[in-house]
């Protein structure tokens, strides 16, 4: 059996790891093993679980494919992936369901594949689907147009809560945009010369993306989807809460919630760098509320981290802010953050391994991974912490071919292995093959 050597956990021990076959089979010290894996002292964190990321197949293979998506997830020391439902066709129905899995079959790593909800969703025939959750369930239109009303809601809340299945949800209220800072004759509150809105409150800036989108239309919708919840007595789970306010919200009731890479370390006052490279939804937010949702990164308030890894095209989001896309990429460089974040931050290595790994299989039930102890999967990432590098888009495998991190540090994984197989090797560049599993589809 394979030893790793000498790894050090996250908690600062210092082990080796025998991993039989796919599995892990003991953690300690002095372990017999025929081949020898040399961490030498090196962190070793188990295969971080991405909730939340957008692969573009079917539909958008020109943004992300499933081999390059899940490239750059191994190469960032992720080693399961949950796909949304958005993509073209949206993933509604039973039919769709099947067609999105077999573009997953080049799934470098592991995966899970979300159950959408429109008007013409069909309920029957996608909860006979192993589905990872339902979700996300866009309450506002995002990439996808896939924004649904407040009765729709509650009965897709309802299905999944008697099918066992839980909800994660994209809170944020259109009702409550700040139409006034749009531009005349864009959205249906305009009208013609008798537009209401003073021409001097419209915008062009990217932050005027921030200021239409603001931040009470996401806490007004989680306040919403906590009665949602607990009207149907379902698990439901916040996406990409990007105020301190949701995250607190989600605290209080039940509910869990998750937070961005991107709303975590960048705000408002980047958009002078990013430009509409910037936009996603929800839109980045003040300095001060970014400083906020870090905190309850920290201190243990916020469940896991996502990514909502969501590619577009340089040429695409090339475009005037009320044009480009939303959505940016970050499956790559999430852990490499973050890692770099507990060298000048409060954020330990543990609390990384929790919202990155433990915490998101513990909540959505991923039988056998987030963890190093025996009889889990052999998903691992091993890191040199003492190696910190500028994040460079020609780097990474994305095949967006940008990063919105451009020049912030990161440590990257040294290798990553998926249920024991080396799936990234950093030195030699190299990928492993295909073989990513549906990690609903086997037995728990
Ligand atoms: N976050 C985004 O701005 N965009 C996402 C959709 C989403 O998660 O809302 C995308 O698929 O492009
Ligand atoms: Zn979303
Ligand atoms: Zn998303």
């Amino acid at each position: 059996m394979r030893v790793i050597r000498d790894a050090t956990l996250a908690d600062g021990r210092v082990r080796d790891v025998r991993l039989d076959g796919e599995t892990i089979d003991a953690v300690g010290v002095d372990l017999d093993g025929t081949v020898p894996i040399d961490a030498d002292e090196r962190l070793l964190l188990p295969g971080a679980i991405d909730a939340h990321v957008h692969f573009r197949q079917p539909g958008a293979s020109h943004k992300e494919t499933w081999a390059t998506g899940s490239r750059s997830a191994a190469a960032g020391g992720v080693t399961t992936v949950v796909d949304q439902p958005n993509t073209d066709p949206p993933t509604t129905t039973g039919e769709a369901y099947d067609g999105k899995a077999a573009f997953a079959d080049d799934s470098l790593v592991d995966y899970g594949l979300n159950g959408g909800v429109t008007e013409s969703w069909d309920p029957d025939s996608l909860f006979e689907r192993p589905l990872f959750a339902l979700g996300e369930v866009f309450l506002a239109d995002s990439t996808g147009e896939m924004g649904i009303d407040a009765d729709l809601f509650a009965d897709a809340v309802e299905r999944a809560a008697s099918a066992g299945v839980p909800v994660t949800v994209h809170a944020e209220d259109a009702t409550l945009f700040d139409e006034s800072v749009l531009p005349r004759g864009t959205e249906s509150a305009s009208g013609g010369d008798d537009d209401p809105r003073a021409e001097a409150t419209a915008r062009d800036d990217p932050d005027a993306w921030s200021a239409y989108r603001r931040a009470e239309a996401e806490i007004v919708a989680a306040e919403r989807t906590v009665d949602v919840a607990a009207d149907a007595d379902a698990q439901v789970h916040l996406a990409h809460t990007s105020t301190p306010e949701a995250v607190d919200i989600a605290a209080d009731s039940g509910l869990t919630c998750e937070a961005t890479p991107h709303h975590l370390l960048l705000s408002r006052d980047d958009y002078d760098d990013l430009g509409t490279f910037g936009r996603m939804n929800p839109p980045l937010r003040s300095e001060s509320r970014r400083g906020e949702l870090f905190e309850r990164l920290v201190d243990g308030t916020l469940d896991i981290v996502a990514t909502d890894h969501a590619p577009h095209t340089r040429a695409e989001k090339d475009a005037d802010i009320w044009n480009a896309p939303s959505g940016v990429p970050g499956v790559e460089t999430m852990v490499p953050l973050l890692l770099a974040a507990t060298r000048r931050t409060d954020l330990t290595v543990e609390r990384v391994r929790d919202v990155t790994a433990r915490n998101p299989a513990e909540l959505f039930g991923v039988a056998g991974k987030g963890r190093i102890a025996p009889g889990y999967d052999a998903d691992l990432a091993l890191y040199d912490t003492t190696d910190v590098t500028e994040i460079d888009a020609d780097a990474l495998h994305s095949k967006c071919t940008w990063t919105p991190f451009a020049g912030f540090e990161g440590v990257f994984p040294v290798w990553t292995m998926r249920r024991g197989e080396r799936v990234w090797d950093a030195p030699e560049e190299a990928f492993g093959e295909p073989g990513g599993t549906n990690v609903r589809r086997r037995s728990p």
